[in-house]
């Protein structure tokens, strides 16, 4: 079935999280950990990659020798913030297939499966990937990889309002962790960013956020190659004729984006 297809069924069933690639469940969660990239892929780019890269180097660094890796990503195809905007969805979700591939190819040792949510909170997406993807939810580790944009995005009490922040996540908190990779970011210098999950632990972000979450956030620096790229940028430069972008883009992305584009004529974006 086609990525279309799959997406059409999904949206008139009104499901909620559906793995689309990949393996769909994982059995033994002893010593295995799920590496979750939540995001738009639109489209996927080396900053989705250096994620998932620095991520499992991260986690083979502190954890027992034979821990399995297990990369899960997941579209959402509503935003916390956007009005949903079906619009290329089916793109994105090829996209997604590719950067899996090209994932299984380039890091050793590592599952991927692809999903899409029809949520756009962590904490409701959660709920799903525990229960739907896990068939014994014991000792698992699940951690979320994200950009420091997102991270004080999910830790912004707005988006749970009338319920405060503490409560919307406690359950969350209790077994989730976060993965955050710093960003070229003109209103958080770098300082700020790296020492997000220690300004938590000392209090400084109390009462809004217990200090007890700090520990739960691994914060790590990011590369200046990469720390720069976002999909906005790759759109923008795409769409204005610019083919050279692999350094932005892996090679497998930008040749469908191109495969695409000439398909129809005009830019995948515009
Ligand atoms: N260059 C990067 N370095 C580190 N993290 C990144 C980078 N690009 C994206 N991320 C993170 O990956 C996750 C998914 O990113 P998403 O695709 O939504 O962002 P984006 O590339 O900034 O997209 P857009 O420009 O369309 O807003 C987010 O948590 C984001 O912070
Ligand atoms: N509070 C939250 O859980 C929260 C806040 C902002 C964005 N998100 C999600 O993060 C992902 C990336 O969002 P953007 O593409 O807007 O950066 C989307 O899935 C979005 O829904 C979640």
């Amino acid at each position: 079935m086609s990525n279309k297809h799959i997406l059409q069924y999904f949206v008139k069933n009104s499901k909620t999280f559906q793995i689309i690639d990949g393996p769909i469940n994982i059995n033994n969660t002893e010593n295995e950990v799920l590496l979750v990239l939540d995001s738009s892929f639109n489209p996927a780019h080396w900053g989705h990659y250096t994620l998932i890269n620095k991520a499992v180097d991260y986690y083979r660094d502190i954890l027992p020798q034979d821990t399995r890796f297990h990369v899960l990503l997941l579209l959402a195809i509503k935003n916390a913030d956007k009005a949903p905007k079906p619009a290329m969805f089916p793109e994105r979700m090829d996209m997604m297939c590719i950067l899996a591939n090209f994932i299984r190819k380039t890091l050793e040792d590592v599952n991927v499966s692809v999903g899409i949510t029809s949520h756009g909170k962590f904490v409701d997406k959660d709920k799903d990937v525990k229960e739907l993807f896990f068939t014994a939810f014991k000792n698992c580790r699940i951690a979320y990889l994200v950009g420091f944009d997102t991270i004080i995005r999910i830790m912004d009490a707005k988006y749970y309002v009338p319920t405060p922040l503490s409560v919307a996540l406690q359950e969350f908190m209790q077994h989730a962790e976060f993965f955050c990779l710093t960003r070229d970011d003109d209103n958080n210098d770098i300082k700020k960013q790296i020492n997000y999950s220690s300004d938590i632990t000392e209090g400084r972000y109390e009462p809004a956020i217990p200090r007890n979450w700090g520990s739960k956030i691994h914060s790590v620096l990011n590369d200046n190659k990469y720390s720069y790229i976002s999909s906005s940028i790759v759109r923008k430069q795409f769409s204005d004729g610019k083919r050279n972008l692999l350094n932005e883009v892996p090679e497998p992305i930008l040749q469908y984006l191109v495969n695409e584009s000439d398909t129809n004529g005009k830019s995948i974006f515009l």
